[in-house]
């Protein structure tokens, strides 16, 4: 009877009720001695099976997470979307990264460049009304190429540059009502929006800076390289930035001198642990449509006829111009006048010394009041290191195949320009019949005025350091977006990531390690402990 309780009682702490029936047992009347001795021997029979299962139980569990974690899992990519609202048009690019190697440098791939259909947004002013309908389609896109579930993390930006900044000045209400309507357009997409706003000529040049260094390797590399406090010109590592837009133009490089005193404040940059000091200017007018009206406005206020014989444009090409048009702008105001014809007629000549005559006078070079100056008065150090030249300037010498690192000097860019402008019309027109005749029909006049620039930023003895850009290493354009995002999704750190002290394998294999290493001493332990406990009884 007693066997069969005290086995019944067994039974039953096996299933948790120990205490409840140790405590039956005692008021039965057995001496304590006996019990407690009963209990331990169950305990350390029973637990050393605990223990044993607990532990094949952990270390399973630990190689699972050791091998899942190990596996080759597919990448985690993460997206971004930034609109370049220009003055001429709108692109749309999509980014898209790894995020686990989201500090490291041209890890980023633009996957879609998509060329919004029609004019610039600063078109838009009368008809806000068919915003939607003119960024539908890109956004449709960005729709299929990014995985649905990493839509609402995606995020949206658009920067408007010179065309929209022309219009703020000519009418604030009409381009915050275009912003308005572009926020509210794409706010209504599952992306993560964030804003549609002007961004500032120095933020368009220190972006496009930042883009081309980035892609190029110019920021990160030096980790691998000397100790930071040993480099002294940081110049000659980073690549200068020229971006020729329609509205505007950008020059941003570090100077050979940063302690020179200027006027304007040079931009402060740490990124990867080092200290950038970058002169940037942005002139506005000065992209090359906003040049050709500003020189059609002086010839014509210069010479005034209903037509005008034009260096710029190849023999035999003609084309009409509103006066209007002409002169209801803020670059070209200033030389408003009252003409008796309302339509100027161009008739182009071909003749690049012409040209370029006439391309000069539309940089003066007044007094300079600094160490250095461009034209208008403009404070400007001299130009120094390499420069990465990109959009129009892309554009321009690559139709006129002039991007090769083999044109090394003017000369050779001069002889080609003469050769070019003079060919006729009618010859150009049916060799490249391919190309939009806007853009065909002004390649005279845009590699004129590329040479002309460049001319009187001073890069004349310094050709062969102009390396004409469009996409770097085959992962994105040059331009400004790519470094407006990587800025403003915090992806360019101030200091270098310090790496971790183990790779990943060797930390789990550690981890794995020491985990059987503290279950075979616990169990040890347990052993230990019961079979003392036993021996003194
Ligand atoms: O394929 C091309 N060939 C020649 N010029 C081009 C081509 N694509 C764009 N462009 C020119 O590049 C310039 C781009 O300027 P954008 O629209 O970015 O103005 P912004 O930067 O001044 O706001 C415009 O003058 C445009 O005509
Ligand atoms: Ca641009």
């Amino acid at each position: 009877m007693k066997r069969d309780c005290s086995s019944g009682s067994q039974k039953r702490s096996a299933f948790g009720a120990g205490r409840i029936v140790l405590a039956s047992l005692a008021s039965h009347g057995f001496p304590s001695g006996y019990q407690d001795s009963r209990v331990k021997r169950f305990l350390s029979k029973n637990g050393l099976v605990i223990l044993g299962f607990t532990f094949i139980l952990s270390l399973i569990a630990l190689l699972a997470v050791g091998l899942t974690q190990n596996k080759n899992t597919p990448e985690n990519f993460k997206f971004g979307i930034v609109f370049d609202a220009g003055s001429s048009h709108t692109t749309m690019y999509i980014y898209k990264w790894s995020a686990e190697k989201v500090n490291d440098t041209g890890l980023v791939y633009e996957i879609e460049a998509c060329k919004v259909k029609g004019p610039g947004i600063s078109a838009f002013a009368s008809n806000v009304q068919d915003i939607p309908v003119y960024l539908s389609k890109c956004m449709g896109r960005a729709k299929e190429l990014i995985p649905k579930y990493k839509h609402h993390q995606t995020p949206v930006y658009l920067g408007a540059t010179a065309g929209m900044r022309l219009l703020r000045m000519e009418n604030e209400q009409s381009a915050k009502r275009i912003l308005a309507s572009v926020t509210s357009f794409l706010n209504s997409y599952p992306f993560n929006f964030r804003d549609a706003r002007i961004i500032s000529g120095s933020e368009e040049g220190a972006y496009g800076w930042i883009t081309i260094n980035y892609l190029l390797g110019k920021l990160q590399k030096k980790q691998n390289s000397e100790d930071p406090s040993s480099r002294k010109n940081e110049s000659q590592e980073t690549y200068g930035a020229l971006d020729l837009g329609g509205a505007s133009t950008q020059i941003t490089f570090v100077p050979k001198d940063t302690n020179i005193s200027s006027p304007i404040k040079f931009m402060q940059f740490r990124l990867y642990g080092w200290n950038y000091t970058v002169y940037t200017y942005s002139f506005l007018c000065y992209g090359q449509d906003q040049a050709l009206l500003l020189k059609l406005a002086k010839d014509t206020v210069e010479t005034p006829s209903g037509t005008l014989l034009d260096p710029c444009f190849h023999p035999g090409y003609e084309r009409m111009v509103d006066i209007s048009d002409l002169f209801n702008n803020v670059c070209t105001r200033e030389y408003k006048d009252l003409f008796p014809f309302d339509k100027l007629r161009i008739q182009g000549t071909g003749d690049f010394l012409q040209c370029q005559e006439r391309l000069h006078n539309l940089f003066p070079t007044t007094y300079c009041r600094y160490t250095s100056c461009t034209f208008n008065g403009v404070f400007m150090p001299p130009v120094h290191g390499e420069f990465g030249a990109f959009s129009a300037y892309y554009y321009t010498m690559k139709f006129l195949n002039l991007t090769s690192d083999k044109v090394t000097s003017e000369d050779m860019v001069i002889e080609k320009m003469k050769q070019y402008c003079s060919r006729p019309w009618k010859e150009v027109n049916t060799t490249y019949a391919d190309v939009k005749e806007k853009y065909l029909s002004e390649y005279c006049f845009s590699g004129t005025y590329v040479l002309t620039l460049l001319q009187v930023y001073n890069f004349t003895d310094y050709w062969k350091h102009i390396h004409f850009m469009h996409k770097i290493n085959d992962n994105a354009e040059a331009g400004w977006t790519l470094g407006y995002m990587l800025n403003l999704t915090n992806m360019i750190p101030a200091e270098l990531p310090q790496p971790k002290p183990f790779s990943r394998p060797t930390y789990i294999s550690l981890m794995v390690a020491f985990s059987l290493v503290l279950a075979i001493v616990f169990i040890l332990g347990s052993i230990i402990f019961h079979k003392s406990s036993y021996f003194q009884k």
